[in-house]
């Protein structure tokens, strides 16, 4: 196994966060592997590890002055054991293939945990829309499709959100697919209400992230009430988890983006999210305006010279890094474990890094991985598609019920498999293993393809 990942570290030096993810999954499985010498026989390793395709692009567009910009987009299709590739599109100017690589990775063992019928897949491109106008987004999100449109469709690979590409931009994305294709199909979740998409999509990862959390405190019968909260970031999981903690009776005490945090020590209550989802989904704006909003509130600047960031200095109960990967690091898990926290639920994806992990489990913090507590997303959006292939629209209570029966069936998944493969209580080896199961046996069934 050593050589497997010393194999593809030397392929593909530069993808960082790719090697990561793999070695991460190749550990949690040795003892599935030790098991089973026909995964052995029939390579599984050096499959599940190489995407079935990837797809890079130019996406030449204009902006508002006239000038032309050239951006870089990727599809990493890769894996379709279990179904159509299923994942979202990230626009940030951090996007690399080695990113995009990791998520597609993930995404695969995360919809592999959800039950429904989706194979793993993740795109997006280097394009920042941050400051960008209306005109200009669409413009680029035209671009984009323009050219991603030949290799998608509703039974082949279906994209969504991820950072930078929300509503907004899945309408843009939507509407040039439907002029190329001349087929007004569910080829893209996350749609807008009126026109296909689903009751609680917006929600879900958010809301799931605190149903599988309420499900971890429920083992030691423990519930979020009065519980101390900090969250990072400030964009769509961020909001809902903060919602769904809101109604639980926690307190949020902290939210960033990548400008700074805030600190409210009274709590951030429903009034006071509503400013913060106006704030980011309206206007735009950064999240140091809320304390113009709130001066009770403390805004910390982000410095990039500091080897820890003071959000999770915090002493709380509860963490929900809901912002992007690779942001708690193993200073932040020590600041985290002396503030006294329980709890640890990845909003987004491979948000703590590998040291930080060891950390948590070392000193019996509940630690539970993106690919099993984020898992509500893009199971609401498997609902999404169910919906639109029978043409017809859930109500609300029908489709959170569903997000609640998946989050609870992930979390009993994980605890099962963890347990059966010696590291019972380890959520991580729990979802690595019962997501690896799935998609391999479906290998299996299917042959050398
Ligand atoms: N939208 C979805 O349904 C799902 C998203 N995720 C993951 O959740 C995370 C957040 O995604 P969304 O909320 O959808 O995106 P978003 O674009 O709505 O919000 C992203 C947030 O993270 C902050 N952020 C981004 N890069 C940052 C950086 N380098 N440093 C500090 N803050 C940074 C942004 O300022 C923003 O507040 C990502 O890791 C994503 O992959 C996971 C599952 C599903
Ligand atoms: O809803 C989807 O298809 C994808 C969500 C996503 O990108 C994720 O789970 O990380």
């Amino acid at each position: 196994m050593e050589e497997m990942v010393a194999r593809i570290k030397e392929r593909d030096p530069e993808q960082r966060e790719f090697h990561q993810a793999v070695e991460e999954v190749l550990q949690s499985v040795k003892p599935v592997l030790d098991q089973h010498l026909e995964f052995r026989q029939q390579a599984v390793l050096e499959r599940i590890t190489e995407p079935e395709r990837i797809i890079i692009f130019r996406i030449p567009w204009m902006d508002d002055e006239g000038q032309v910009h050239v951006n870089r987009g990727f599809r990493v299709e890769m894996n379709s054991a279990l179904g159509p590739y299923k994942g979202g599109l990230r626009f940030h100017n951090s996007v690399n293939l080695g990113i995009i690589k990791f998520l597609a990775f993930e995404q695969v063992f995360k919809n592999s945990l959800t039950t429904l019928s989706m194979g793993g897949g993740k795109g997006g491109a280097d394009f920042d829309p941050k400051g960008r106008s209306d005109g200009e987004v669409m413009r680029f999100c035209q671009a984009f499709m323009a050219e991603l449109f030949r290799h998608i469709g509703p039974n082949t690979d279906v994209p969504a959100g991820d950072i930078g590409v929300g509503a907004r931009e899945i309408g843009y994305l939507f509407g040039m697919y439907k002029k190329l294709s001349n087929e007004f199909t569910g080829v893209l979740t996350g749609k807008s209400l009126g026109w296909g998409g689903s009751l609680i999509r917006p929600e879900a990862t958010g809301y799931g992230v605190v149903y599988f959390a309420s499900e971890m405190l429920g083992v030691y019968g423990d519930r979020l009430e009065n519980k101390k909260c900090l969250i990072s970031g400030s964009g769509n999981v961020a909001q809902f988890t903060a919602e769904k903690i809101i109604e639980f009776g926690g307190r949020v005490i902290t939210l960033s983006d990548s400008s700074g945090y805030i600190y409210d020590e009274a709590g951030i209550d429903g009034e006071k999210l509503e400013y913060v989802k106006q704030l980011k989904n309206i206007r735009r704006g950064r999240i140091s305006d809320y304390v113009e909003q709130y001066p009770e509130a403390v805004y910390t600047p982000a410095d990039p010279g500091l080897d820890h960031n003071p959000l999770w200095m915090h002493p709380a109960d509860c963490v929900f890094p809901c912002a992007t990967q690779n942001e708690i690091n193993r200073r932040d898990a020590q600041h985290l474990v002396d503030g006294g926290i329980r709890l640890v639920c990845e909003g987004a994806n491979m948000p703590a890094m590998p040291e930080a992990i060891d950390i948590f489990h070392q000193e019996k913090v509940l630690f539970a991985p993106g690919k099993a507590a984020n898992a509500g997303g893009v199971a609401v959006s498997g609902l999404e598609m169910a919906q639109n292939s029978m043409r017809i629209s859930w109500p609300r209570e029908e489709v959170d019920k569903r997000l609640k029966q998946i989050i609870k069936s992930i979390h009993t998944t994980c605890l099962d498999a963890a347990a059966k493969y010696g590291a019972s209580g380890d959520y991580m080896a729990g979802a690595n293993i019962a997501g690896f199961i799935k998609v391999v046996n479906a290998m299996l069934d299917q042959g050398l393809v």
